[in-house]
């Protein structure tokens, strides 16, 4: 039975759900790594919040594991390429909570133009320090938006409500969208020297690392106020620190912190800090809506193959697992077939569409085409991985969709080029059963299963009946006999299926028959997707 791991806090919904499509489900908060690490190995999912953290360690134990679910927008507590190279699937939820952490963004701003949390602290403690607090307005001022993807334009629509000016830095917003979302689109320079809040909203990059340092908040207005709600080593706590000593930045709220859990922190204490425990994504909406959404999202990729919101792989809806599913089938086996023929090394894979292939979601299938090629070399190769392995290899990988109409309604071809020879295999689906109709322009109609033999041979009488007694002889029971030649007395080629797998004495016997050019051994694993 498909078994699926809870290791962080998720709303009670997220079991019910696994449960309801039938997955054995533990709840398991709070366990160590090491704990993880013992158990990890029973489990086909693994789902998570941000305490977990999927290390190279963990996944190391992780036999079965197929996908893993961040109950959340943020993956930085995975890693995503040690995943890849095992072949497992990461999603997350990019939209549950969303507009939890900007209205949680927002009031952080509130708190810091009116101070609220230190006058509460001073008012419950009997103090009535009316004048100490004296805030700011935000009616009129200006909010810089760094990151302006799903949370920032959530803020951004609501400080407009307030009747703030939004400035926007984010390299990736188009001008018409920051019409669309009446927000300036202004250089980081010009974000800086004109907000009097700055709300950070992007992921955790290279590029973003850092980028509110002392050199930024050089540049900013004096006396303005930071909110940090997306990941905690956006600002260098150090230098906001110095900052807020100095009364450059009249104040800071933060969510998020560079360690975390934060027990302590260089601006802990400070009286112009705001904090809160990454409580961004903490209220019951978004908490129900990322558990369902996780499970949903796993549960139809461990059930039916649908991917939704993945990091690592092309998405399939579940409306088209179905109908991708025997194109799966057929992308494995022609991949398969044109690996176990191929001498030499890969240099290049071209995988081509016709006819109702063609208008298919086709990167999936293309990303199965390349688990075809390399499985027969690799073990542990799937779709996931199968793209970043052949790019680790340098294999080139080209997709290709005719519009041409051809004699079948459709077909999925793939050239594979080594570096001594060229391999193309076609295929179609008779219903929905995979069929072999072409190989190296030859036509031939062939299903693939099991063991079988690829003979080339001349053209010539005799060929087929001296092949059959010397299978025969060394008791090889042919199942099927798939026969094709280029012309009359030209190159022919077969594809037999046999009942055991071929001895390497007798293909040695197979390979001295009169006009024989090639003999090869196939498999088509009975385990194995490819297989028929
Ligand atoms: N505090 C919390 O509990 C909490 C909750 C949810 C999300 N988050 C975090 O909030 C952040 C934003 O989430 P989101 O859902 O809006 O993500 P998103 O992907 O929708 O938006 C991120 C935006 O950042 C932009 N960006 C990328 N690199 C940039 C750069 N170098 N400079 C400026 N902009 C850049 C992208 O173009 C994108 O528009 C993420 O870090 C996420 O992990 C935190
Ligand atoms: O799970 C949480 O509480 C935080 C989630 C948040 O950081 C995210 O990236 O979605």
């Amino acid at each position: 039975m498909v078994k699926v791991l809870i290791a962080d806090k998720l709303s009670e919904r997220a079991a019910e759900i696994f449960r309801e499509r039938g997955i054995e489900v533990d709840e398991k908060p709070g366990l160590s790594p090491e704990e993880q690490r013992e158990i990890i190995g029973e489990y086909d999912g693994l789902a998570v919040r941000s305490a977990t953290k999927v290390t190279p360690a963990l996944l190391e134990h992780a036999d079965r594991l197929r996908v893993i679910g961040r109950a959340g927008i943020g993956v930085d507590n995975i890693d995503i390429p040690a995943a890849t190279k095992r072949g497992i699937c990461v999603m997350n939820t990019p939209y549950g909570n969303s507009i939890t952490t900007a209205e949680h963004a927002v009031a952080m701003m509130m708190s810091l133009a009116r101070q609220i949390p230190q006058a509460d602290a001073s008012t419950q403690a009997g103090k009535w320090e009316k004048s100490r607090f004296m805030g700011v307005e935000l009616f009129g001022k200006t909010l810089g938006v760094i990151g302006c993807g799903n949370i920032g334009s959530i803020v951004a629509d609501r400080a407009q409500g307030l009747k703030m000016r939004v400035v926007a830095f984010d390299p990736y917003l188009t001008e018409d969208r920051a019409v669309n979302l009446g927000v300036e689109k202004v250089t980081l320079d010009e974000l800086l020297a004109r907000a009097d809040f700055i709300s950070l909203h992007t992921p955790m990059t290279d590029q973003t690392k850092g980028i509110i340092d002392a050199a930024a908040i050089a540049k900013c207005k004096e006396g303005v106020r930071i909110i940090n709600c997306a990941r905690g080593g956006l600002v260098v706590e150090e230098d906001l620190k110095a900052a807020l000593d100095s009364g450059r930045v009249a104040g800071a709220a933060m969510d998020v912190f560079v360690k975390e859990p934060a027990k302590e922190n260089i601006l802990f204490g400070h009286p112009n800090l705001v904090a809160t425990p990454h409580l961004g994504a903490s209220t019951s909406e978004a908490q129900e809506n990322v558990a369902l959404q996780v499970a949903e999202q796993m549960a139809d990729y461990l059930v039916l193959g649908a991917v939704t919101n993945a990091i690592n792989m092309p998405s399939v809806t579940a409306e088209e697992a179905p109908r991708l599913r025997p194109y799966m089938k057929l992308a494995e086996q022609i991949g398969s077939l044109a690996a176990q023929m191929a001498n030499g090394g890969l240099s290049s894979i071209q995988v081509e569409y016709e006819g109702h292939a063609a208008e298919l979601n086709t990167r999936p299938l293309t990303a199965i085409v390349l688990q075809g090629v390399l499985q027969p070399k690799m073990d542990s190769v799937n779709m996931v991985n199968a793209p970043v392995v052949a790019k680790e290899r340098d294999i080139d990988v080209a997709e290709v969709k005719h519009e041409r109409q051809s004699f079948y309604q459709s077909l999925m071809r793939v050239v594979l080029k080594t570096d001594s020879e060229t391999y193309t295999v076609t295929g179609t689906l008779f219903g929905h059963k995979p069929r072999i109709v072409e190989i190296d322009s030859i036509q031939i109609e062939a299903e693939l299963e099991g063991h079988m033999l690829y003979v080339e041979n001349d053209d010539k009488p005799g060929f087929i009946g001296n092949l059959g007694t010397a299978l025969g002889k060394a008791g090889v029971n042919i199942a099927t006999f798939a026969l094709g030649r280029a012309s009359r007395g030209a190159g022919a080629l077969s594809l037999i299926a046999i009942d055991d797998a071929v001895p390497e004495a007798l293909l040695k016997d197979l390979h001295k028959l009169d006009g024989v050019r090639r003999v090869t051994a196939l498999n088509f694993g009975t385990d194995s997707p490819a297989a028929g």
